[in-house]
């Protein structure tokens, strides 16, 4: 459809008495600017923002014929089979040019090459696809003791984000012409936690940095790979860090458990802090620095445009910003958002949704996509789609997990709030605060290079370029402001006695290593002289938390025997963050509470997700129209059907479980209060140090650290009072909070304590 079809037309009065202000909710908002009817669409909009201020021309446009772009060696599949349109793209890239050049650099004895490129060079898709021709990148075989076995053959590459992970592979999958999934000799596949996609012949394989780090302890020297490439090593996730000096100890060591062949190991960065990568991967005694390639430029220009003065009101600017690009920025060009968390980006949602029913027939729809981690992976997979028929542009209302590695494909926007939503973990404290916080220049450039992805793009900055910058470069790295309980646990499994001596580009504070040492003992997972012991070997094994991991491995012990709940209640939890829906009205919630009423569990939200997982499963009817009734998300509830399906899989394997479990649907039968408080005490052996008494002046104190809490609105119990509680999660947010509450008896605590 051409254009001028989809010009905005003046929206039809909304007040008798002024056309321009908006009640939007609880909000006003004057859109007069743009609503104007003199206005002409597509000029420049009397927006909030200055001027244009394009920061460092990005373009580095690299010519199809340009003999410089033309490597000497094309890669033979990879240019024979892969989809010739999107070659062209591939060879505009700036990394196209550097082919060669990183084909030369890990050819012979050098095994570790650094890159550093902007958003948008190329670096995820390409730099594999480089590699998996060469001839050391063919699997091997090799003799390690008296063994003959084989090495190499796959290129790993990290990203710290399950969906950049899943959508690079597919993106690389479409390529090189070969469908994701398909069995068939150098295809691409992917690992993220509960979804794999790993087909015989795989040659390139997309993995989280959790699943590399689950692969090392199961195999320390990578065999299957002939090459690991850590992408968005800035990014400075805990994982991250954790597989850094995993390599540089592979590195360094005699390769005698690859019977000799060496691993090839690309480090990439987008920012400049090159020095502190080089300093730690320089191997001791050498003088020869890591070897550093430097890729300029990226293939779109984005243009940046600050507020002129400071906003006071996000939420109102962001609005305006959605709907002056909507109407008067050409079609196509779809906007990605950056907000804070799904809090704000449900409410985001609401308010743009009202407005566009109160927009003119002839303006073009507007399609609202959510993209946050607590989302189902299928969910996650809508903002990637083209928008739905009878849409014209999409809007994706995203937190950072959309900052890095991702392209969003139709997006020719990007706002960016400025905030995000940061975990920090209190040692002293024993809890994490969540909190939004101003971004680094580091997120913002990555912000803003979302929009240059398939053209030249815009990005809206809803702060001035003072704000800019004034922010600081990068964030603080995750393992000097986050829990470190999965990394000490990580270490001792694969056998560092001695944390102090790991390999680490920062060292978290000791008081954080100790709080996590008598947590893995109090879960039993470390003995008393601090060795590793079977339980918490299995626990690092696990695709989920250390505390969940000692619930599951009590639950098959006689006196719980619960092991297919505790399996259920788990696969519930880490579908996503709200299995039940928030009730808007008071209308929808007393009609919505009495079909719930056969969920809640008066013992709380672990007895109240069990039955709702039983009651899900046992339904054979329609179970869409079962989800609707209850106002529980159906997208969760298939993927905890996904998830304990694959637990189910791990316990079979791990011979907790002895027998496949019958198949769905299994009538229901309600847990007996005997059995449900057998169940609790079971999560204590997990969650026995997360209790809290209630005091006199009816507050929640917590056992540990004597903490005031209270209980999340979220919960079965909020506002209730009983005599303890165990509580599976703590955070601060505006005040201090416990989540996923239960009803537990004093002396637990004390039988719980004196266990361990
Ligand atoms: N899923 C996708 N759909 C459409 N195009 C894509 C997709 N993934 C990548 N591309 C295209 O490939 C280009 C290079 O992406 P790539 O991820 O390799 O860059 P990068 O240098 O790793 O950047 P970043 O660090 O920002 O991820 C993008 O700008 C985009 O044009």
């Amino acid at each position: 459809m051409a254009d001028d079809e989809h010009k905005p037309k003046r929206r039809k009065t909304k007040t008798a008495n002024d056309a321009s202000v908006v009640k939007i909710g609880n909000k006003t908002i004057s859109l007069s600017a743009y609503l104007a009817p003199e206005k002409k669409p597509l000029e420049k909009p009397p927006s909030i923002q200055e001027p244009v201020a394009t920061e460092e021309p990005q373009r580095d446009v690299i010519k199809e014929n340009d003999p410089q772009t033309q490597t000497p060696h094309p890669p033979k599949r990879t240019t024979s089979n892969g989809d010739p349109s999107l070659l062209k793209s591939r060879k505009a890239l700036p990394i196209w040019a550097h082919q060669s050049e990183i084909k030369a650099s890990l050819r012979g004895d050098n095994d570790l090459l650094l890159i550093v490129g902007e958003t948008g060079s190329g670096k995820s898709t390409q730099v594999p696809q480089f590699l998996c021709d060469e001839p050391w990148c063919r699997r091997k075989k090799a003799q390690v003791q008296s063994d003959t076995v084989n090495v190499g053959g796959m290129i790993a590459i990290t990203q710290p984000r399950r969906v950049a992970a899943t959508t690079l592979a597919g993106r690389v999958a479409r390529e090189m012409g070969t469908p994701l999934g398909a069995s068939r000799e150098g295809s691409v596949g992917y690992s993220v936690r509960f979804d794999h996609n790993v087909p015989k012949g795989t040659k390139i394989k997309f993995l989280t940095e959790g699943m590399l780090l689950q692969e090392l302890l199961r195999d320390p020297n990578l065999r299957q790979y002939s090459a690991v490439i850590v992408d968005e090593i800035h990014e400075r996730s805990v994982d991250v860090d954790l597989i850094a000096g995993f390599l540089k100890q592979i590195l360094s060591g005699d390769k005698v458990g690859r019977g000799g062949i060496p691993l090839k190991v690309v480090i990439m960065s987008a920012t400049a802090d090159v020095e502190k990568i080089q300093t730690f991967f320089a191997p001791h005694n050498s003088r020869s620095p890591v070897r550093l390639l430097q890729i300029k430029g990226r293939q779109y220009p984005v243009e940046i445009k600050h507020t002129s003065k400071p906003v006071t009101d996000i939420q109102e600017a962001l609005l305006k910003q959605i709907f002056d690009i909507h109407l008067h920025e050409p079609l196509p060009g779809d906007i990605l958002a950056f907000l804070t968390g799904q809090e704000e980006i449900e409410s985001a949602q609401r308010l743009i949704e009202e407005y566009c029913e109160t927009l003119a027939s002839d303006v073009p729809k507007l399609l609202v996509c959510p993209l946050y981690g607590q989302l189902s992976i299928q969910a996650q997979q809508n903002a990637f789609l083209p928008a739905k028929k009878g849409f014209i542009r999409k809007v994706v209302l995203a937190t950072n997990i959309a900052e890095t590695s991702v392209t969003v494909p139709g997006v020719r926007y990007v706002i960016d709030c400025g905030k995000a939503k940061v975990k920090q973990f209190r040692s002293q404290l024993g809890m994490e605060s969540l909190l939004a916080k101003a971004i680094s220049k580091s997120s913002a450039i990555q912000r803003t290079g979302r929009a240059g992805r398939e053209g030249p793009g815009k990005c809206y900055r809803l702060y001035t370029s003072a704000t800019y910058d004034s922010l600081k470069e990068a964030d603080l790295p995750e393992i000097l402001r986050n829990d470190v309980l999965g990394a000490v646990l990580t270490m001792k499994a694969r056998g560092i006695n001695d944390i102090l001596s790991f390999p680490l580009m920062d060292f978290p504070d000791i008081e954080s290593v100790e709080k996590a040492l008598i947590h893995l003992h109090f879960l039993g997972a470390l003995a008393d002289d601090g060795t590793i012991t079977e339980v918490g070997r299995k626990l690092a094994l696990f695709p989920i938390s250390a505390p969940y991991g000692r619930v599951l491995l009590a639950a098959r012990e006689p006196q719980y025997d619960c092991l297919l709940e505790v399996i259920d209640i788990i696969a519930c939890i880490t579908s996503g963050d709200n299995i039940f829906h928030q009730l808007q009205s008071e209308e929808v919630r007393e009609e919505v509470e009495e079909y719930r009423k056969e969920l809640y569990r008066r013992e709380g939200d672990i007895l109240t997700y069990l039955t709702t997982m039983q009651r899900y499963a046992a339904e054979n009817a329609d179970r869409i129209e079962w989800c609707k009734k209850r106002k529980v998300n159906i997208r969760n509830m298939k993927q905890a059907l996904n998830i304990r399906k694959q637990l189910r899989g791990i316990c079979l394997k791990e011979k907790l479980l002895t027998e496949t479990p019958p198949p769905d649907p299994q009538p229901f039968v309600p847990m007996s209060p005997e059995r449900a408080i057998s169940l609790l005490k079971c999560f204590m052996k997990g969650f026995g140090t997360k209790c809290a008494l209630l005091a006199p002046d009816s507050s929640y104190v917590t056992i540990q650290g004597k903490h005031v809490v209270a209980i999340h609105p979220s919960s079965v119990l909020h506002g209730q009072k009983r005599e303890a509680i165990m509580f599976l999660e703590h955070v601060f947010t505006q005040r201090s909070y416990v989540k996923k509450v239960s009803t537990i008896q004093a002396d637990w605590i004390v039988e719980a304590m004196e266990g361990h």
